[in-house]
C-alpha cells in the first residue's frame, strides 16, 4: 500500500466500495455530501508550526458512512472541524452538498455529536433535544412532534422529562445523537461519540446508529480510534498517516447490514443479535485485517518495514484501538 499519488484526482470513497451509494456520476446533478480538495491546515508559525493536514482530498457521497482512523495527532478532528466550518483551511477548499462549508453551516445541513454529550444539565431531555429547533424558530407543536419522534428513534421516549444527570453515559450520548438529528441534517459529523463508553454500551449504540442512519439516510463522517468500530459502521474507512496528516488508504468495507435496516428490524435485541453476527462475519474479519494492514504502513513509511531491531511487526500505531 502506498500514499495516494498526489497527481491523481481526489480520492473518492464512493469509487471502490461495493455497498456504498451510487457513484456521483450516476446521481445526476446531485452534489457530493462532502468534497474536500487539496486541503492543508497549518497551525502556528516558525519553530512551533504544526502541519496538521497536508494536501488532503476526499469525497463523501450522499448517504455514505465514512470513518476516519489513524494514529493520535494525525489530523482526524482537524479535518472534521474543517468540514463543520469550526475552523478554516490554510489552503484548499471544503464543500458540503456543493456549497462552501460556511454556507452549509448557516443553512443547518449538519448535525454534530462529539465525545462529550455536551447536554445542558438544567434542561430536561426533551428541552435539550428541542434546543436547535427552538433556536431556529420552529413552532411549539412541530417541535413537540419532532422531539417525540427523535426520542422514539433513540429509545428514550420514557425519559423525556428526566434530567441528564439522571441518565447513564450511554443514554446521555443517545440524547446528544437525537439532538444532532433534530433538524434532519443530511450530514452527521461525529467525533468519537462513543469513545467514553463501556464496550457493551458502545456496541449497542453502534447498532442503533446504523439503524438511525438507515432511517434518516444521512451521510456520516465519523472519527474513531477503534478499527472494529470503524469497520462495523462504515461503508468506507479512510486511513490517515501520522502527522502531517494525509490520506494513506481508502478501505471499502462491504458488510451486508440489511438486518439492521428499518424495514426488517423487529426489536433492539434482534438488532443487537444481527450486530453480533456481523462482527463475526468473514467480511468483517477481512475488513478489520485490511484496515490494520493499512495502518501498519506507518512502520513501512518510517523506513522500518519489519520494524526496528527488536520491534515486533505487529507494533501498534499510537492511539489506535485494535480490539
Ligand atoms: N488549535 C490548534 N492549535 C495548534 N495545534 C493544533 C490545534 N488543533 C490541532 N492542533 C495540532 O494538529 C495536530 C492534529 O490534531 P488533531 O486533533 O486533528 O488530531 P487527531 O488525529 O484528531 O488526534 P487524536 O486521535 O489524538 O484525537 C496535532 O499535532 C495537534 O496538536
Amino acid at each position: 500500500m502506498s500514499q495516494p499519488d498526489p497527481q491523481s484526482p481526489p480520492l473518492s470513497t464512493s469509487e471502490s466500495a461495493s455497498t456504498t451509494p451510487a457513484p456521483l456520476a450516476s446521481q445526476g446533478a446531485q452534489a457530493s455530501a462532502v468534497q474536500v480538495d487539496s486541503v492543508t491546515r497549518v497551525f502556528g508559525r516558525g519553530a512551533s508550526q504544526v502541519v496538521a493536514l497536508d494536501d488532503v482530498s476526499l469525497t463523501v457521497a450522499p448517504g455514505e458512512f465514512v470513518s476516519l482512523i489513524g494514529p493520535s495527532g494525525c489530523g482526524k478532528s482537524t479535518l472534521l472541524r474543517l468540514v463543520a466550518d469550526l475552523d478554516q483551511p490554510t489552503s484548499g477548499t471544503v464543500e458540503v452538498f456543493g456549497r462552501p462549508a460556511r454556507q452549509a453551516r448557516l443553512s443547518r445541513e449538519y448535525g454534530i455529536a462529539f465525545q462529550q454529550a455536551g447536554l445542558l444539565p438544567w434542561r430536561t431531555v426533551r428541552a435539550n433535544v428541542e434546543l436547535p429547533l427552538a433556536l431556529s424558530g420552529t413552532g411549539r407543536g412541530a417541535r413537540r412532534e419532532r422531539v417525540d419522534h427523535l426520542l422514539d428513534l433513540v429509545g428514550l421516549a420514557d425519559f423525556a422529562d428526566s434530567f441528564p444527570d439522571q441518565l447513564s453515559g450511554g443514554m446521555q450520548q443517545r440524547v446528544a445523537i437525537a439532538r444532532s438529528l433534530a433538524e434532519e441534517p443530511s450530514l452527521l459529523l461525529m467525533d468519537e461519540p462513543f469513545g467514553a463508553l463501556d464496550e457493551m454500551t458502545r456496541e449497542h449504540l453502534q447498532t442503533q446508529l446504523l439503524r438511525i442512519c438507515a432511517e434518516t439516510r444521512a451521510a456520516v463522517v465519523f472519527v474513531t480510534h477503534s478499527i472494529p468500530e470503524a469497520v462495523f459502521l462504515s461503508d468506507t474507512v479512510v486511513v490517515m498517516s501520522p502527522r502531517p496528516g494525509r490520506i494513506r488508504e481508502i478501505v471499502p468495507v462491504g458488510l451486508d447490514r440489511a438486518g439492521i435496516a428499518p424495514a426488517t428490524a423487529v426489536s433492539t435485541a434482534a438488532e443487537d443479535a444481527v450486530g453480533d453476527d456481523l462482527r463475526t462475519a468473514d467480511a468483517f474479519v477481512d475488513a478489520v485485517a485490511r484496515v490494520r494492514t493499512a495502518l501498519h504502513g506507518d512502520l513501512a513509511s518510517a523506513g522500518r518495514p519489519g520494524g526496528a531491531p527488536g520491534e515486533s511487526r505487529t507494533a501498534r500505531p499510537a492511539g489506535v484501538d485494535q480490539r
